[in-house]
């Protein structure tokens, strides 16, 4: 199976498509779009220009160095009297701690919040949120600057609070505009799979339910009878694009008062294969008076340019070194380079390894790459006497939803799953990933991997890695040397070419894209 076909079987996999009686429809709702068209576009063209005065009204410097202490005000964010008072050493010493990197094209130079009493939103969430001992430091920069409005790209290691980061202003800024049950939908945040969306509902929901707001996840794989019943009263939605373009098309779904847009695990909704979905989605909403958000922990510059599209000046917010690909510098990397063929007896015997003796109740979670290859493993392991749960696109949403589940309960210790469980889950106590085929890119191998590791916890990631992947020996060893991992010898005799990514819009004529340029504005229907 080629590259090609197999990332687009992935995509098959995490994200659900449109039907094809959908299509149809399509076509014949057409002619009736190309007279509202007409209208839209009249309509935009106003929104554009006023846009472009917001625009040209902000200076484009940017800046990467830490803010001073001036109190500042703007779209509801007040900086509080004790940040305003924090010593300025502190900040720096904050920023050069954490790596923290903004560049923030209007200089509006809002402080972190070194702690939660900095913070001021409604009481109730400040009360759940500071069950944590402090803002971790995604959260901590990038609230100011949400607070106030902004359009942010966050960028920050696996496990490090984003959706909190995204979520906390997320639900603030709903109670602010005096938000109330019959508003309409102003919240979306999109996410590639299932399993996440659900996830990320589940915490948003905490926040909603604490504020008298409700809060919806859509998903494929399941009736959509109660998502139409419950998006007549959400304030928030949580959205797989598929299902979400479905409800959307048939007349359920309807994004016109959304004005806070997420999209989460944003390189991989701007690839190729969702990025036209994605164009519909945020086609379906207010280009005016939207605050756009893209948050991840890897940003590929090969997708910058298009994220562009869709933000207003963005402040872009990085922890770490994000400019280079990078992984949780808490995980212990182990790379094998063996024989295509021995993969199944040395998969054996790392769980022996990583899941006997004082180890035997540690949780594994098993990457395999296509869904044929989880199920052959799923029956070795299964013959060898493992209790073993398992998560790819062939299984139903139920089967996928109760391995989950048996799995973040500790059930079962032992999960399988394709790229479709790389992203985003979070599940405590995962001591050990196994990646037995190598991901299709180095990017799904910082996600994969971060599965462990994750909320200031350590973890190992033992990796199997065969002459076929050579190809991407060299961005593999750039991630192990950027979190001072060791290089096994028999990698590097692969060489330390690395293959530069091609974005399939823009293929070989990809442009690396310089952040400080004035955003181009597309509008879609
Ligand atoms: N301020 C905080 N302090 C400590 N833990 C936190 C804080 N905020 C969130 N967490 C916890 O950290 C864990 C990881 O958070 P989250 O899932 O949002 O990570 P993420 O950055 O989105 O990861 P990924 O890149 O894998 O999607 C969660 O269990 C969450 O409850």
């Amino acid at each position: 199976m080629s590259d090609i076909e197999a990332s687009n079987k992935r995509k098959h996999d995490e994200v659900e498509e449109p039907s094809l009686k959908k299509q149809k429809k399509e076509k014949k709702d057409k002619k009736e779009k190309k007279d509202k068209k007409d209208k839209k576009e009249k309509k935009d063209k106003k929104e554009k220009k006023h846009k472009s005065e917001k625009d040209s009204s902000s200076s484009s410097s940017s800046s990467s160095s830490a803010p001073t202490g001036e109190a500042k005000s703007s779209h509801g964010y007040t900086q509080s009297q004790e940040l305003t008072d924090a010593p300025q050493s502190d900040i720096d010493q904050f920023f050069k701690d954490n790596e923290v990197s903004v560049e923030d094209p209007s200089s509006s130079s809002l402080r972190p919040l070194l702690s939660f009493g900095q913070l001021s939103i409604d009481a109730k969430i400040q009360k759940e949120i500071s069950k944590f001992p402090k803002p971790t430091p995604i959260q901590a920069v990038a609230w100011p600057y949400l607070l106030s409005g902004k359009d942010v790209i966050g960028v920050a290691e696996t496990g490090s609070g984003k959706t909190f980061a995204f979520g906390v202003p997320a639900i603030n800024n709903l109670l602010s505009n005096g938000t109330s049950k019959n508003s309409g939908i102003k919240v979306l945040v999109v996410s590639p799979t299932r399993e996440l969306a659900s996830q990320t509902y589940d915490n948003l929901k905490i926040l909603t339910d604490l504020c008298g707001l409700y809060c919806c996840c859509l998903y494929g794989g399941v009736p959509k009878d109660q998502q139409r019943k419950d998006l007549k009263r959400s304030s928030v939605i949580v959205a797989t694009p598929g299902r979400l373009l479905d409800l959307i098309e048939e007349g359920s779904c309807d994004l016109s008062n959304v004005n806070y847009m997420v999209l989460d695990e944003a390189d991989r909704m701007l690839e190729k294969g969702f990025e036209e979905d994605i164009k519909r989605i945020i086609g379906s909403t207010p280009t005016k008076d939207r605050q756009t958000l893209m948050f991840t922990a890897t940003w590929p510059k090969e997708v910058r340019e298009l994220a562009s599209t869709f933000m207003t000046s963005p402040v872009k917010v990085s922890i770490g070194n994000t400019d280079e690909l990078s992984a949780n510098k808490r995980i212990t990397q182990i790379v094998e380079v063996i024989d295509h063929f021995s993969k199944e007896r040395i998969l054996l015997d790392l769980l022996k390894k990583y899941q006997s003796g004082s180890k035997k109740n540690e949780k594994v979670l098993i990457f395999a790459l296509y869904k044929k290859e989880a199920t052959r493993i799923e029956n070795l392991l299964k013959r060898n006497r493992y209790d073993v749960a398992a998560i790819h696109g062939d299984l139903s949403q139920q089967q996928r939803t109760s391995a989950l589940n048996d799995f973040k309960q500790g059930k079962t210790n032992l999960l399988l799953a394709t790229d479709v469980a790389a992203r985003g889950l979070d599940i405590p106590n995962v001591k050990t990933v196994i990646n037995l085929t190598f991901p299709l890119t180095v990017e799904d191998y910082v996600h994969r991997i971060g599965r462990t590791g994750r909320a200031g916890q350590t973890g190992t990631a033992h990796t199997l890695f065969t002459e076929n992947e050579k190809h991407l020996a060299g961005a593999l060893v750039n991630v192990l040397n950027g979190a001072n991992q060791p290089v096994p010898d028999e990698l590097k005799k692969f060489g330390t070419h690395t293959k530069k990514k091609e974005h399939s819009a823009y293929g070989a004529f990809f442009k690396n894209v310089d952040m400080s340029m004035k955003p181009k504005k597309k509008t879609f229907d």
